[in-house]
């Protein structure tokens, strides 16, 4: 089933002579349940793509289809709202409210979402071997527990898309293979996940692969 379209997607920085193409007309569909890798240089437009489908940024040309919606026509209401609910964040800083413990973290976009808590929170640290660690802050928890918090926290209101953004930037080589594993499980129970990387090790896990080239999206698995 498909849940992500990009239809003939341009991206244009800039104005006048100083313009900066950095997507030339990329098209990609996306199935529910797909572990995309997205591989390319430093400054080839990974960042760019993955913005444009969270709806940071928006396109010069071209459209996204999200779940039937067509992401460049709603408004900034339906946008939040749309990123709240469907949609999960993992970048290379675990980005966990430092004064909120780790449960209080991974509970917040539910509560943003107008909802009182309940136990998922906890079945998802559970799910992530951080049981324990629930009510430590996070400056009490290793890089690798943190990642796994943020990974949790993204899972929170039941998202059909993750998007992570080089998720494993700042974690040593085995805890980075733990990230991916988590990624490719959650891809098997049927969730959504691209991610940014520059790391190869990622290859393995993810189903498809594709690499960005001279603005171009090159699918290499
Ligand atoms: N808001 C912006 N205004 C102007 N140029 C931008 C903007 N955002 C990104 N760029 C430029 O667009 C190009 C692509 O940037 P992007 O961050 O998407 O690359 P990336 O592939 O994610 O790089 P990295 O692997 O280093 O994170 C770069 O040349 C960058 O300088």
């Amino acid at each position: 089933m498909k849940i992500l379209e990009i239809k003939n997607l341009t991206k244009i920085y800039g104005q006048g002579t100083e313009n900066l193409k950095v997507l030339d007309d990329v098209s990609l569909e996306v199935n529910k349940g797909d572990f995309i890798v997205l591989l390319g240089p430093s400054g080839s437009g990974k960042s760019t793509l993955l913005n444009m489908i969270a709806m940071l940024d928006t396109p010069t040309e071209g459209s996204i289809i999200f779940e039937g919606k067509e992401l460049t026509k709603l408004n900034e209401k339906q946008k939040s709202a749309l990123r709240l609910k469907r949609m999960g964040f993992v970048f290379q800083f675990d980005g966990l409210l430092p004064d909120f413990t780790l449960l209080e973290n991974v509970n917040m976009p539910y509560i943003m979402a107008g909802k009182k808590t309940d136990t998922k929170a906890k079945e998802l640290l559970k799910n992530f071997g951080l049981e324990n660690m629930e009510n430590k802050l996070p400056s009490a928890l290793s890089g690798g527990e943190k990642q796994r918090g943020s990974i949790a926290r993204a899972l929170r209101n039941n998202p059909a898309l993750i998007l992570a953004d080089e998720p494993t930037g700042n974690l040593d080589a085995h805890k980075k293979v733990y990230v991916f594993e988590d990624f490719a499980k959650l891809a098997k129970q049927g969730i959504t996940v691209i991610m940014v990387t520059h790391d190869l090790n990622a290859v393995d896990y993810a189903d498809i692969v594709y690499s960005l080239e001279n603005n171009k999206l090159v699918k290499t698995k």
